[in-house]
């Protein structure tokens, strides 16, 4: 009998609060993040092999890595551990088609891993609940908790503790995606060092924003995105303070570097808005491609046991 696969489309993300406390002796940093899944995504399929393999398709597929530190065999190794399979020879085939820009600050490869728990978990039928899952996902990364759960979340320890957040609105994005990527702890290092040097500046507290969020008006959120880490995304990758500008020139209601960047994440008003900053902001050449995104949308999910038909995201090319 041919084995069924299963495919499991995960979210990216972008951190509509992101409050970087100082770094704790285990070299992470306290956070205090209000996370938000978008409709950029990734398919992850899983099926039973005798010969374990990992292929990886799609934009930025060359830059992911195929072998054990692709963050999918790290959640395929570490649920084998947890129900007792032999982590080294897992008897699973992963194909990854990205949809989420890789080392972009959108939890891309934390997305893989959430995907690859979940398929995992149906495929060997473990029926491990949501909250013994997520207790895996924070063993393999912070954000991964977060690609499971989806929608709008508060997150706090290093962003691996959460809660949901009631938004009320489908709030559209304009993502502006750069050449190359940043590593994120590069960039927690240079926030530290930007803090030794000048004390940089710390974003305010997060009520005001959870506020606005349930207020569903994207024009009273707009004033309220903020980000530590934008300072020390901007210092070591300076070009992203012109793509920051042309983005609200173009007509967003604000723009901010995504988690450790280099991506930027502009909100508009409306789709049709957000339709026309993406067309203007890719003519004015600051990015390499600029995509329209929305959130929140749901977390981790089996889309089918087949193999998917991945919808082509909106997409412009500067
Ligand atoms: C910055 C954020 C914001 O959501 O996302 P990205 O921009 O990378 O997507 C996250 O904190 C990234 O989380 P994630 O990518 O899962 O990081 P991890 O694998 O847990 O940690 C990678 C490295 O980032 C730094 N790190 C991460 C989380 C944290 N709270 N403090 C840290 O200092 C540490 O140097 C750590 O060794
Ligand atoms: N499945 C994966 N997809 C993308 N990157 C991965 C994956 N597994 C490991 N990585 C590594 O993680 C790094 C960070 O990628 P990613 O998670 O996309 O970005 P970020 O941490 O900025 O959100 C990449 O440079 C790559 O080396």
């Amino acid at each position: 009998m041919v084995p069924t696969p299963i495919t499991v489309r995960v979210p990216a993300k972008v951190n509509l609060h992101l409050s970087v406390g100082d770094a704790r002796p285990d070299g992470y940093h306290e956070l205090v993040t209000v996370f938000q899944a978008l409709s950029l995504t990734d398919d992850v399929t899983v099926v039973a092999a005798d010969d374990p393999a990992l292929e990886v398709k799609g934009e930025g597929a060359d830059e992911v890595p195929t072998g054990p530190e692709n963050l999918a065999w790290k959640a395929v190794r570490l649920l084998a551990e947890h129900c007792g399979r032999d982590p080294e020879n897992p008897g699973v085939r992963i194909s990854i088609n990205k949809g989420i820009p890789v080392a972009g600050g959108m939890a891309g490869g934390s997305a893989d891993a959430a995907a690859a728990l979940q398929a995992v978990n149906q495929l060997w039928r473990l029926e491990l609940g949501r909250d013994e899952l997520s207790e895996l996902a924070g063993k393999i990364g912070s954000d991964v908790p977060f690609s499971l759960q989806g929608g709008t979340a508060l997150g706090t320890g290093r962003g691996e503790r959460l809660v949901p957040v009631l938004a009320r609105h489908t709030y559209h994005w304009v993502i502006a995606l750069d050449r190359e990527g940043l590593s994120t702890p590069g960039v927690y290092g240079e926030l530290d060092r930007l803090r030794a040097d000048n004390g940089n500046g710390r974003i305010g507290e997060v009520e005001p924003l959870l506020e606005a969020l349930a207020s569903g008006d994207p024009r009273q959120l707009a004033l309220l995105l903020g980000n530590d880490l934008q300072s020390a995304a901007v210092s070591l990758r300076p070009g992203l303070r012109r793509t920051l500008r042309a983005g609200v020139q173009a007509g967003a209601l604000a723009g901010i570097v995504s988690g450790s960047g280099p991506t930027c994440a502009f909100l508009c008003t409306d789709s049709d808005e957000a339709v026309r900053v993406a067309a203007e902001l890719s003519g004015a050449g600051v990015c390499r491609t600029v995509r329209v995104a929305h959130g929140p949308v749901p977390g981790a999910k089996v889309v089918s046991d087949e193999p998917a038909h991945r919808p082509t995201p909106p997409q412009v090319h500067a």
